[in-house]
């Protein structure tokens, strides 16, 4: 124990220096850097770097080192969240002194077992508090062996358990220090594909996917930097939950997001009847809405006249459709192609003119040359009643005018379905996010002022740069004036690069991360991403996800048993075929970490009572504690749950009581201190929670109220919350009793 205490001693010494000669370099960075272009990205780039450094070394300061590795040829590796050199005083050089647990070194701590060793004699885990090492486990690998620590774990799950039975803190912590093999292999999987995880409640899904984000973002740094990870959740309580996760393991290059969320500028304030977000999911919307942008194309009925220059020009459905269908033969975005449904009319507009105008009276021939032409193209394109006949033939539209006329009037769908998504008013929904960027896809933007506008600022940044050019070039000569400037073997910006370079280089240096800037950016494309609670994204979601993966990097973690959102695709091959036919990996997670054997019989039991032949994953614990059910009236029911969490709450961690919406207003008066709403603080002692909110949660204890109004599906997720004990308080329908005996 003094050893490791110790080392741990040295480490965090070692810490302490690189902190503080990284708070040095900031400040040192921040300091004023004067007007020079070049100076002050290189601020802006030190100082992000190694903030971002900063915020790494405070995040895993918790538990630093947590294992070790001694191999049977005698040498020791220490694992940790991050690694760490430091110089040797015996040769100078720099050596690891902790290794980093996503490095292949360290791999063996996860995988190694004393049938298959992997070179190993001794696996040993620390356990710290804070900067003291509490608690030694050592498993022994090599069976020859035959020295003692004192230490030894004899069933080697010490301290997996112990992680296990520990009291939440209403956010989710890493998983680290005790990775299993088989979940070890998923995480290391190569990141190119589609790699699908699938495992029944508690199996470490959400876990995995989070340790494989972080692994991908060590193995494959360079790519995924630059595009960034991207991990979506169901929701954004959920994505409070597990937000914690990937700081711990001192990785910050992550966008964490809802589906609702990636539409920027957007924000989902109103909530969808569950019918309006499966019509709004539906694969069959992206036509719809391609539909809905082809009749914004209009042909005139009746003809519309245009005065120009004392004529009458008449312009019918038949002319405008010559210059409609040349333009959609292009195949361009909506507003993308608009120029060139402008320059059809335009010509057109221009034969109308000439034929009255130039026509020879004696052989019918036109007397106007090409000049004459363009001027009276050109006089037609200055005319604002030629405009506005192009505005109403092919409006320029956004996404949002778009959908919000559709939803107002959706004339384009079935009654049923109009019925069920007619809405008024500028608020949107989750579901409406994918309708959006679909429309966002099939208007593209008529760039041509944003264009104008990128060569001004290109010429703005070429100017300011030939400034700073000058500035340096003037420093130079007074610096080296005793030097003859030819024969200078020093240097000067001017001899390495020219203004439009250094321009093109400050565009380069964004220095914001990748994931703020895929943040703001609707066409960003990631590096990877992870999606969990998949099997609840509509097709239309997955439209919109995979524009944003043209590689198809992607990690979808799910359980079809648990599907609760009616808009859900339902099963892997239906989600993935349309993008990459049958070829994706598909993995199971078996071991279910979070909820004990007789929860999980209960649970298994409601969900058999619908599919009989139903195999819940096996709990690896078991308490002794059997789910118990209390019956009681609709008048009592409140101060019947206010009693059983009374009773029921835990000296330390954190109880849910998962209840209907309807039942919130309620209930909440007879739990002092809860909060109920759309975005619960998972972090209060009591949590009330609908259904479908606790979905990926979990808590110590879990109270379910009036389990018999829930789905299957619900019930099953809001069951299988519960770490340690699950009651269940109803008025008439104890689904237990109704449901067979496993
Ligand atoms: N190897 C492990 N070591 C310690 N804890 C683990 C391990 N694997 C999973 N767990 C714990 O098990 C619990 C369940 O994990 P997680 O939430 O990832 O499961 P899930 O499969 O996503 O569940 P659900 O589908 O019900 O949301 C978490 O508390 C997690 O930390």
């Amino acid at each position: 124990m003094r050893t490791e205490q110790e080392f741990v001693d040295g480490l965090h010494q070692r810490v302490d220096l690189l902190r503080s000669g990284t708070e040095r370099a900031v400040a040192g960075a921040l300091a004023p850097v004067g007007n020079g272009l070049q100076a002050r990205i290189e601020r802006d780039i030190q100082v992000y770097e190694r903030s971002g450094l900063l915020a790494a070394l405070d995040a895993v300061e918790g538990s630093l080192c947590f294992g070790r590795i001694d191999l049977t040829s005698g040498t020791v590796h220490h694992i940790g969240r991050i690694g760490i050199r430091d110089e040797d005083p015996a040769t100078g050089e720099r050596v690891p002194v902790l290794i980093d647990w996503r490095a292949p070194v360290a791999r063996p701590f996860y995988l190694a077992t004393g049938h298959t060793p992997l070179g190993l004699r001794r696996r040993r885990h620390l356990t710290c508090e804070g900067r003291t090492v509490t608690a030694l486990h050592d498993e022994i690998l090599d069976l020859g062996d035959t020295s003692r620590t004192g230490h030894e774990d004899p069933t080697g799950d010490a301290v997996l358990l112990a992680a296990l039975d520990a009291a939440r803190t209403g956010r989710m912590g890493d998983i680290v220090r005790t990775i299993q093999a088989g979940q070890d292999r998923v995480i290391r999987a190569p990141h190119q594909g589609v790699l699908v995880i699938e495992g029944g409640p508690g199996t470490g899904k959400t876990a995995v996917a989070l340790h494989r984000a972080a692994y991908l973002l060590y193995e494959y740094r360079e790519l995924l930097a630059k595009r960034a990870v991207l991990i979506v959740g169901p929701n954004p309580a959920f994505l409070g939950y597990i937000g914690e996760v990937l700081p711990a393991l001192g990785e910050t290059g992550v966008l964490l997001a809802t589906v609702g969320e990636l539409y920027p500028g957007v924000r989902a304030t109103v909530t969808d009847t569950p019918r309006a977000a499966e019509v709004k999911g539906r694969a069959e919307m992206a036509g719809v809405l391609a539909a809905v942008v082809a009749d914004r194309q209009a042909l005139p009925d009746p003809a519309v006249l245009i005065e120009h220059d004392r004529d009458i020009l008449r312009l019918d459905a038949d002319l405008v459709r010559v210059a409609r269908d040349r333009t959609r033969a292009l195949g361009l975005p909506h507003n993308a192609a608009r120029e060139h449904f402008e320059g059809h009319l335009l010509n057109t507009l221009t034969d109308l003119v000439a034929e009255r105008i130039g026509t020879d009276p004696y052989d019918g021939s036109n007397l106007l040359d090409p000049s004459d032409l363009t001027q009276i193209r050109d006089e037609l394109g200055a005319d604002p009643e030629v405009h506005a006949v192009i505005d109403t033939l092919w409006p320029r539209l956004t996404p949002q005018r778009l959908l919000a006329d559709f939803l107002a009037d959706p004339t384009h769908l079935a009654p049923a379905d109009a019925a069920a998504v007619r809405r008024t008013g500028g608020d949107w929904t989750t579901a409406d996010v994918p309708l959006l960027d679909e429309a966002a896809e099939l208007l593209g933007e008529d760039d041509r002022a944003a264009r104008t506008e990128a060569e001004r600022e290109r010429l703005r940044r070429i100017a300011y740069a030939q400034g700073v050019l000058d500035v340096s070039y003037a420093s130079r000569t007074y610096e080296f004036e005793d030097v003859d400037d030819e024969d200078s073997e020093v240097l000067g910006a001017h001899d390495v690069i020219d203004a439009e370079r250094m321009a093109e280089r400050h565009e380069e240096d964004d220095h914001r991360g990748a994931a703020e800037r895929a943040a703001a950016d609707r066409t960003w494309t990631f590096g990877h991403i992870i999606v969990d609670e998949a099997q609840e994204l509509s097709a239309m979601a997955w439209r919109l996800l995979m524009r944003r993966s043209p590689t198809r990097s992607m990690t979808l973690v799910g359980d079809p048993a648990q599907t609760a959102d009616e808009a859900g695709v339902g099963s892997w091959e239906r989600i993935l075929a349309p993008y990459v036919q049958d070829r994706w990996e598909h993995t199971v997670l078996g071991v279910n970490y979070r909820t004990p054997a007789e929860i999980m019989d209960a649970a298994a039991r409601v969900v058999r009572a619908e599919h009989p032949g139903f195999e819940p994953p096996e709990s690896v614990r078991s308490t002794g504690a059997h789910p118990w059910v209390r019956e009681t009236t609709p008048e009592k029911l409140a101060a019947t749950v206010g009693d059983a969490v009374a009773g029921a709450l835990p000296d330390e961690g954190r109880l849910a009581v998962i209840a209907p919406r309807a039942l919130h207003p309620e209930l909440a008066r007879s739990l002092p201190g809860v909060t109920a709403g759309a975005a619960p603080d998972l972090t209060r002692r009591v949590v009330l929670l609908d259904p479908r909110q606790s979905k990926g949660l979990e808590f110590d204890t879990v109270i379910v109220v009036e389990p018999g109004e829930y789905r299957t599906s619900d019930l099953y997720v809001a069951m299988t919350r519960a770490t340690q004990s699950l009651g269940l308080v109803h008025t008439g329908h104890d689904p237990l009793s109704a449901a067979p005996a496993g």
